[in-house]
């Protein structure tokens, strides 16, 4: 099982300060809402946790070992959907799910497509699906991986509230499953409070 530990991580943008000596646990079953407004820096916290930036001080580390030592063995446990898409718009969604996982047979993305509420667009390129489509092409693959730590920079960005409500109930199986979910939205989780935790970057941030 897996655990994220992020120890007094400062990061500066612009001559600004956007959080200082900021630390905090994930453990296995856990679910996290970074919260903040525009520009908090959210999505610069994200990019930390998933090692693909450094920190101006600080590590972050899977299962006590720094993120940089060992990147790749990190990156099999991590499934990392930022804030675009991030897919193929001249392949078809099917075509999308099995570039990323290539053991995903057809059977089984055809089947992570229908979760996402894509049953029936599976051979159409997505450059000609709408938005919030395109987006649930992305998101199908929470249906797919094995990865046991999500992080996820808003992921209902053009979702309509039927996708919403799948996508939190998929995000609740994976945490009593023992998984991790980190994300960010600015909409309301329609989740018990108990559920999910909240880190703040904002100046409320002490006693959370
Ligand atoms: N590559 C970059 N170079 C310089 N400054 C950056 C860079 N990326 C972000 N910033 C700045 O860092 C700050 C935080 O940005 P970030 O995208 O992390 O905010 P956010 O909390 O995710 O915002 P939003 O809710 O609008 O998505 C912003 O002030 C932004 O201008």
């Amino acid at each position: 099982m897996g655990q994220l530990e992020a120890k007094g991580l400062l990061c500066e943008r612009d001559d600004r300060i956007l959080f200082s000596d900021l630390s905090f646990q994930v453990n296995a079953g856990e679910w996290i809402q970074i919260t903040g407004g525009n520009g908090a820096g959210k999505t610069t916290l994200l990019r930390l946790l998933t090692g693909l930036a450094r920190p101006d001080a600080g590590e972050v580390c899977w299962q006590g070992e720094p993120l940089h030592r060992d990147r790749d063995s990190y990156h099999q446990h991590l499934l990392w959907l930022g804030h675009q898409p991030g897919i193929k718009t001249r392949l078809t969604a099917l075509e999308n799910l099995r570039f990323f996982h290539h053991h995903g047979d057809s059977a089984r993305c055809m089947d992570a497509l229908a979760q996402a509420g894509l049953a029936g667009y599976e051979d159409i390129p997505v450059n000609q699906l709408s938005a919030g489509q395109q987006r649930r092409v992305a998101l199908a693959r929470l249906w797919l991986t094995h990865a046991i730590l999500w992080i996820l920079d808003e992921p209902f960005t053009a979702i309509d509230v039927n996708g919403v409500e799948r996508l939190t109930r998929r995000m609740a199986d994976h945490t009593a499953r023992g998984g991790m979910v980190i994300m960010t939205t600015h909409q309301p989780l329609n989740v018990a409070g108990d559920k999910i935790r909240r880190i703040a970057l904002t100046s409320e941030r002490a006693g959370q």
